[in-house]
């Protein structure tokens, strides 16, 4: 690995993004398998972490914050760490680098249209954030741009610029948010350009992804991690599945072509109707999509007296809940494949289940996050 990749100018400023960037990658990985051994070396053995072949420029998705800059000139990029302090960002190492030239494209379109950055403390200006998603696909980018107000002054010119400026931007959508909340997006967004999402392609289906909708940042390692999701779960065409918590379908539309059915269910309604259209795009017949709670979702089936043959579980940060867990346990399903990004509140549910007789049988980390302290773990789990 080329040492110059490990130096970033944007970390001596204060930028908390990469917290073991000065590391090598290889002992990075060391850390995160020692780390995992020590969190759940209890419950069986930790198989290697399966780490990335080339560890950069491996994110999809970045968030730009405006701001003023010394001369009050429109600038963009992230707080420096423990402060309200915006670091202007360029470029990034872990940024594919279609993100910043959209980045780019739209600081300097905004720049001419004379849009001024969101002020919280005084409540004045117009510009919040911009989120871009790039698609690996098509090489497309999404773009949306959250305001703090709905008024768009000169919205048709600003598009014009962008297009110009980034020629792969497919689509752009404003998002407005006038709460007083840390929280990136707000609840109502307009399409101002395109069809309001990319499609991008994981395991050889076409998913879309909306503005709003979960897509896990880094598509290379999710292959490899819903791959071996889905071989553990051993199915055969003859298994019913459940894919809860499911975004806009990944895993139980990758699945669905070795099992017998899939029911998909989440609570974000746009990830949901992303979902219910990636089955007609993939003439994927087998799968449906339920807008609902996974906790309420998992009850109603259990106290209808179905069953289901496998559950993927792929919760948020915080976890999956007692309630759902229980109801889970007591449909009693050959295997559950719990998938997290948080193995501290993987390792209380996995607790939980086998508190109620459930015994783990494999535990996978996958590297998705070089050079931060994260990683995500696939177990898998039976009675
Ligand atoms: C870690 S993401 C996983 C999404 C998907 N499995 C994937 O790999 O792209 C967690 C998902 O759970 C959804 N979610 C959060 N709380 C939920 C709940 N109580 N019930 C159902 N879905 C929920 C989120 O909207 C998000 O899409």
């Amino acid at each position: 690995m080329d040492r110059q990749e490990n130096r970033c100018h944007l970390q001596e400023k204060g930028c908390g993004g990469c917290p073991l960037l000065s590391i090598p990658y290889e002992e990075q990985i060391h850390m995160k398998q020692k780390e995992m051994k020590k969190l759940m070396g209890n419950f069986g053995k930790v198989r290697p972490v399966i780490g990335m072949e080339y560890p950069w420029q491996y994110r999809n998705k970045a968030v730009s914050t405006f701001a003023e800059g010394p001369g009050r000139e429109l600038i963009s990029g992230i707080y420096a760490r423990g402060t309200h302090y915006v670091l202007p960002v360029h470029t990034c190492l872990l940024h594919h680098p279609r993100l910043d030239e959209a980045v780019r494209a739209v600081r300097k379109a905004a720049r001419l249209c004379k849009y001024r950055p969101y002020d919280e403390d005084r409540k004045t200006g117009l510009l919040r954030h911009v989120l871009v998603r790039h698609s690996l696909l098509t090489d497309e980018v999404l773009i949306v741009l959250v305001t703090a107000s709905p008024f768009l002054p000169g919205a048709k010119t600003f598009v014009k610029r962008v297009r110009e400026f980034c020629p792969k931007v497919g689509t752009i959508v404003q998002n407005i948010n006038n709460r007083s909340t840390s929280a990136v997006l707000g609840f109502s967004e307009k399409i101002l350009y395109g069809k309001g999402y990319i499609v991008d392609e994981l395991c050889g289906i076409r998913f879309r992804i909306a503005a709003s909708s979960f897509y896990q940042i880094n598509p290379v390692q999710t292959e490899i991690l819903y791959r071996t999701a889905i071989e553990a779960a051993g199915l055969n065409g003859t298994q019913t599945v459940l894919d809860a918590y499911c975004g806009v379908g990944t895993i139980g539309l990758a699945a669905a072509a070795y099992a017998k059915s899939v029911l998909g269910v989440e609570k974000n309604g746009s990830a949901i109707r992303c979902a219910i259209q990636n089955t007609r795009d993939n003439r994927i017949h087998n799968a449906h999509f339920l807008n609902e709670d996974a906790t309420k979702a998992i009850r109603k089936i259990v106290a209808r007296g179905e069953r289901v043959d496998v559950v993927f579980l792929d919760p948020p940060r915080t976890g999956s809940t007692p309630v759902f867990l229980d109801a889970v346990s007591r449909m009693n399903p050959e295997k559950l494949i719990y998938i997290s990004c948080n193995p501290k509140t993987q390792k209380r549910d996995l607790e939980f289940l086998k508190k109620k007789g459930w015994r783990v049988q494999m535990i996978q980390p996958v590297d998705l996050f070089p050079h931060t302290e994260h990683t995500e773990c696939i177990v898998v789990v039976s009675r």
